[in-house]
């Protein structure tokens, strides 16, 4: 089983670069397969597994991907005629694959998708993507594990309303309404900066949406979208979690290519708890302060543009170092404290109420063996790691490679002591596309 060894106590200093969002690329290549002629190319995309698992749905369905993973470049071409299937495999290892549903159902009248199940997060069920399908006219079938959407003729444009900003239900409502008939209207929709890029995106293939990043989204449908060229915008979490790199090591980074509107709550909260953040030119530059001068803090996640779920465990491992009680309140997802009594195996103090993570800063945390229970709780006992003292073995590497592109590789270059390692500890590189390893570096 592989790892990652951190032995604590190095502060980082230096450059780093960001890559491309993750939650921006996952829907923007599956609105790909709108596109009835021409091709897509899109740029800026990370090389993450879950890049490679998005590519092999659309492949599934007989559409033509290129991922040229050196230049980060996908190209989609969606012109053939296509199936409209999406089985477990794919949506088991990737909730995302759910984002096809939207742009099938409107291209071709049908799409059968599996159901996703809960994950370690939460139950996260998709009633709000469907009651949206329902209202432009689809019918929907649920049954034998797989969900089944069809429609006579065009979706039809309607009102829909969210009970809740979900930023899933949003783009596949937004990328199905693009090819209704009419107009549609989605209100209380969510206001992420990754919706914003896919209403980009949507728009330069020729669709007709106004109000993206703001709580109503007005789609006029069109007959065909075509192919275009388009960049992925920077990762705000990937960001961010250098930015705790930097707060917790009581250290120096320059993050490049980092958006600071994308991460207002995120700068506003560590500023409160004493870390020195400032705009640069070239990006993000945040400085840590002495371990005994970060401050406690309270957070509460909420739909953007409040403190983003994504950056909750990462901000846990800050607090874990700040003196005074901290709390962290969930709540987006119902379930999202698997972390916890992986923290607690290093000595951190801290207990769960109800929805709320008290801590007791600072802890004096020791290297322990951990297990990432989702991939922002991978990053988060990395970063526990960094300030521990001994070395900390953090496993379950699947979940980290699903959403940060080299991370022991980008934190070492800033000074880290990190290293992958196989079974037998030997420094290994890691091909993300089979999920093996190529190269044993020491
Ligand atoms: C690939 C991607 O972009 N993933 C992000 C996306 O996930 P995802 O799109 O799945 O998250 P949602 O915004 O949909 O979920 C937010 C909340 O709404 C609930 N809900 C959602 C849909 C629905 O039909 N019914 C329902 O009850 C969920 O269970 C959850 O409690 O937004 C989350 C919230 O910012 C992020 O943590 C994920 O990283
Ligand atoms: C929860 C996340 O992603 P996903 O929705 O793809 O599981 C995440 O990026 O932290």
């Amino acid at each position: 089983m592989e790892k990652i060894i951190v032995r604590g106590g190095h502060q980082l200093n230096g450059t780093v670069r960001v890559e491309g969002a993750k939650n921006a690329v996952l829907p923007v290549i599956a609105a790909s397969l709108i596109a009835s002629e021409g091709k897509s190319v899109i740029t800026d995309v990370p090389v993450l597994a879950d890049v490679y698992t998005i590519n092999e749905v659309l492949r599934n369905m007989n559409v033509d991907v290129q991922f040229n993973a050196g230049k980060n470049t996908v190209i989609v071409d969606a012109s053939r005629q296509l199936t409209t299937e999406a089985p477990f495999e794919y949506v088991r290892k990737m909730r995302a694959s759910v984002l096809v549903l939207g742009p099938l159902l409107a291209r071709y009248g049908h799409a059968k998708v599996a159901m996703p199940g809960g994950c370690a997060i939460g139950s996260r069920p998709i009633d709000l993507h469907l009651k949206g399908f329902e209202a432009m006219g689809a019918e929907i079938h649920v049954g034998n594990g797989f969900v089944e959407a069809n429609v006579d003729g065009r979706l039809k444009g309607a009102k829909i309303y969210l009970d809740m900003p979900s930023v899933g239900a949003t783009e596949n409502i937004m990328m199905a309404a693009a090819l209704a008939e009419g107009k549609t209207v989605i209100e209380n929709c969510a206001k992420e900066p990754e919706i914003v890029d896919l209403a980009n995106y949507l728009n330069k293939m020729g669709a007709r949406i106004v109000g993206a990043g703001t709580e109503t989204i007005r789609i006029k449908g069109v007959e065909k979208l075509r192919g275009v060229q388009h960049s992925i915008i920077p990762d705000r979490i990937e960001a961010g979690t250098f930015m705790v790199a930097a707060a917790i090591t009581n250290g120096n980074i320059l993050i490049e290519n980092a958006v600071p509107e994308h991460l207002r709550s995120v700068i506003s909260k560590m500023e409160e708890m004493n870390v020195t953040i400032k705009e640069e030119a070239g990006g993000l530059r945040v400085i840590g302060p002495d371990k005994y001068n970060l401050k406690a803090t309270d957070i509460k996640t909420l739909p953007y543009p409040g403190f983003p779920t994504d950056m909750q465990s990462q901000m846990m491992a800050l607090m874990l170092q700040a003196k005074g009680t901290s709390v962290i309140t969930e709540t987006v997802f119902e379930n999202r404290f698997m972390h916890v009594e992986e923290f607690r195996r290093m000595n951190a103090k801290m207990k769960i109420e109800g929805r709320s993570v008290i801590i007791e800063g600072p802890s004096d945390l020791q290297g322990a063996e951990v297990a990432a229970t989702d991939l922002r709780a991978a990053a988060a006992l990395i970063l526990a790691g960094l300030c521990a003292e001994g070395n900390t073995r953090v496993t379950e590497l699947k979940h980290l490679d699903r959403g940060y592109v080299n991370l022991a590789e980008k934190l070492a270059s800033l000074g880290a002591d990190i290293e992958r390692v196989d079974d037998n500890e030997v420094m290994v590189q890691v091909d993300y596309k089979n999920n093996r390893i190529v190269a044993k570096l020491s």
